[in-house]
């Protein structure tokens, strides 16, 4: 369903799986008149007009910015703050400058004290992603009935009205958070449990040796959800965890005193703590069920089609 236009020029900086999203989705549905992008390698960026990421690319981040009156970085959160050093001459006055990335706190610190006060600066983040990462990786689907999170400070409610708009026509949900709050629940949701994927597919891979190759041949489902978790991007995932750092150490703390109390019981054959224990949890799934949240199926993004349409 288009969303009419409600950008005239939108520029991408960093064209992979969530730039090239927006921008099919945006180009799309008539989003906005113009969407130019940039990226570092100039393959990258042959390959995103080819496939109509953009409508054209420049070289550099400075000239992708020049007149975009929405500027997005998407690119890995530690190299936020060069890029935002780049454009920050460039911007025209009135822009909104917001970014994708998975951590906000850090964001916001490293981007903006570069941005002039004629801009704002919305912080954003879709809750939505596939293990696979670069230009050809995006689908105009990805941000449908997804949640996007979006960390304004200061005084920016008319550019948080628009991008809202914005987000929404690329069928997310909104919500504005706090950004410190939005890095301790995301620390929960996505940033832990993907160090904990990380983990165990390590743990399996050191196992190889003693059991060849039955790890993978006799994968079963709960480990080959953690293969997919685990092959996810190395730099967007190490940029993650530097940049939320007391968040994600907060909760792996707390993890580690709950796997220690079901090892307890595991060795102390406590049968009733463990079954209170999988009982409480299985409630919490069946919440999410039931406030209708469980878009996240598992085939969603892997084939690139999304639930419910023809392959
Ligand atoms: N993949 C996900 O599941 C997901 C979901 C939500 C948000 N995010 C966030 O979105 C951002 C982009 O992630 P993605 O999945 O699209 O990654 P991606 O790897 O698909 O794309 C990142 C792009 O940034 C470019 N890039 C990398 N380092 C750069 C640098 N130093 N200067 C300029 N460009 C650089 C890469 O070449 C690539 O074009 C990240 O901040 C990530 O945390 C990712
Ligand atoms: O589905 C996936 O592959 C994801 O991991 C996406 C996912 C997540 O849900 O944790 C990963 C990182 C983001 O910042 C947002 C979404």
């Amino acid at each position: 369903m288009a969303g009419g236009m409600i950008y005239d020029r939108v520029a991408l900086i960093g064209l992979g799986l969530i730039a090239g999203s927006m921008g099919l989705r945006i180009r799309r549905d008539g989003l906005a008149r113009e969407v130019v992008g940039t990226a570092r390698s100039a393959a990258t960026r042959e390959v995103a007009v080819s496939l109509g990421l953009c409508d054209r690319v420049t070289d550099t981040a400075a000239e992708a910015v020049r007149d975009a009156d929405l500027v997005v970085l998407c690119v890995p959160v530690g190299a936020m703050e060069d890029v935002a050093r780049q454009i920050a001459g460039h911007l025209k006055p009135g822009a909104t400058v917001s970014d994708v990335g998975s951590v906000k706190r850090a964001v916001l610190d490293a981007v903006g004290p570069h941005l002039p006060e004629t801009v704002d600066f919305v912080p954003s983040h879709p809750l939505a992603g596939t293990e696979h990462s670069g230009p050809t990786a995006g689908f105009p689907e990805l941000f449908e009935n997804r949640w996007c999170l979006l960390t304004p400070t200061g005084d920016s409610g008319p550019a948080t009205d628009r991008l809202t708009r914005l987000w929404q026509a690329m069928g997310a949900s909104v919500e504005t958070m706090d950004p410190d709050h939005h890095d301790l629940v995301l620390a929960v949701t996505s940033h832990a449990p993907h160090l904990i994927a990380y983990t165990m597919v390590g743990v399996a891979d050191d196992l190889r040796r003693v059991t060849d190759s039955e790890v993978i041949k006799y994968s079963a489902a709960g480990f080959r959800d953690f293969t997919r978790i685990a092959a996810s991007d190395p730099t967007m995932w190490r940029d993650v965890f530097l940049n939320n750092r007391d968040a994600t150490l907060e909760i792996l703390g707390r993890f580690t005193e709950e796997l220690f109390a079901l090892q307890r019981a595991i060795r102390t054959g406590d049968g009733d703590m463990l079954h209170d224990y999988f009982t409480r949890t299985r409630a919490i799934r069946r919440g999410i069920i039931e406030a209708g949240q469980d878009t996240a199926a598992p085939d969603f993004g892997r084939g690139k089609t999304p639930k419910g349409s023809a392959a």
